[in-house]
């Protein structure tokens, strides 16, 4: 199927402007959508993640669609499942993924999204377009900006106010523009327990888990920022969470990074891949502004609003405090080294 070599470089692939155009959500029949999915034929699939399989998938008027198709679920769940996706599918910002719809029909829960023909950022960074290229400095920093953005309005303007749970590099999507479309908001919450991999207390994702999470499984808006400080690290590096250390060992990526913020020397941060074409100003403020969000105590860790502020460069006297914070006074106290250990040990990949 074509549609899987189709990455979009620019403004042209979206010939009728579906991306953008604001769809009306509806609820979809199951025989919609094994009309537009070819019967979730395998050459449909774009990937599979905890929760389910997700198709691409051609709607009668031509549009693209994402559909994720949910594994566990059971019949006298549906109420639960209606309401939560009901909620969920009001919530429309410009950074969000919206949800176009649904469809609950005997045992199976399908959620329907518009498609991003740009795929994830993870694709970009470490999978298969990460050779392509195609983030340079400044699509990196408009990608960093708007999923704040897009989490700040989950946090801060939607009702009722929205942890996301699970924010990492899989869950930014892009648009045929290379906009950040912040996905699987709420997702974690909607699922029953028991149909994740992880803990049934802590949904989340490995190397991006803020430590109380980790241990006591008490999601908050603040674990938000912890994940996204570490996505902001994987962006400005390309370095992934956990970053490898010979066959077994591993460290993080706030472990990797802190030692290099200390001595000042961030142009070993900055990720080979852009060959040293970035602004020296923008990288060094996405690494500060990540590991203050990284940080191991919830309260030093700033709100996603000040975050959207710092990134864009608006609160510079904000920033010069943060930058002369004790954290990057090298040599590390041993407190300050605990804030990069995200306690991921409790947690199995199976
Ligand atoms: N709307 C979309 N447009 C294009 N690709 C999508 C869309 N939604 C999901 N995908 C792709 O489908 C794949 C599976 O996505 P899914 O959200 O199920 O899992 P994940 O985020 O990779 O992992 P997990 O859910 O386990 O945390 C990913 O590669 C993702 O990039």
């Amino acid at each position: 199927m074509a549609f899987r070599s189709m990455i979009c470089c620019g403004n042209s692939f979206d010939r009728k402007g579906e991306g953008k155009k604001q769809t009306k959500w509806r609820i979809f029949s199951l025989k919609e959508l094994h009309a537009a999915t070819n019967n979730f034929n395998y050459d449909n699939k774009l990937g599979e993640g905890r929760f389910g399989s997700v198709y691409w998938g051609q709607l009668w008027d031509g549009s693209q669609i994402a559909v994720k198709r949910l594994k566990v679920w059971s019949n006298n769940a549906e109420l639960e499942f209606v309401v939560e996706i009901e909620t969920l599918g009001r919530v429309r910002h410009k950074n969000l993924l919206s949800l176009r719809g649904y469809c609950a029909e005997g045992q199976e829960r399908l959620i329907v999204y518009d498609y991003m023909p740009n795929l994830s950022l993870l694709s970009h960074l470490h999978g298969h377009h990460s050779t392509e290229c195609l983030l340079d400095w400044n699509r990196r920093m408009n990608i960093a900006i708007g999923s704040a953005e897009g989490i700040a309005y989950l946090h801060h303007h939607a009702t009722p106010r929205i942890i996301h749970r699970d924010i990492k590099a899989s869950s930014v999507l892009l648009d045929s523009d290379f906009q950040a479309k912040v996905a699987d908001f709420g997702f974690a919450k909607i699922m029953p327990d028991g149909a994740t991999h992880v803990t049934t207390r802590v949904k989340g994702s490995l190397g991006y888990l803020a430590p109380e999470y980790a241990m006591l499984g008490k999601a908050s808006e603040s674990c938000d920022v912890y994940s996204f400080g570490i996505l902001l690290l994987e962006l400005a590096s390309g370095k992934k969470p956990l970053v490898k250390l010979g066959q077994t060992a591993e460290r993080t990526i706030t472990d990797w990074a802190l030692p290099l913020v200390c001595e000042r020397k961030f142009d070993e941060l900055a990720d080979p891949q852009l060959n040293g074409k970035y602004v020296e100003e923008e990288l060094k403020r996405v690494v500060i502004v990540a590991l203050i969000c990284a940080h191991s105590q919830p309260e030093k860790r700033p709100t996603m609003l000040e975050v959207v502020g710092l990134l864009k460069g608006e609160s510079k006297e904000k920033f010069a405090v943060l930058e002369n914070d004790k954290l990057f006074k090298s040599p590390q106290p041993t407190d300050d080294r605990s804030a990069v250990d995200d306690g991921s040990d409790i947690i199995s990949e199976e």
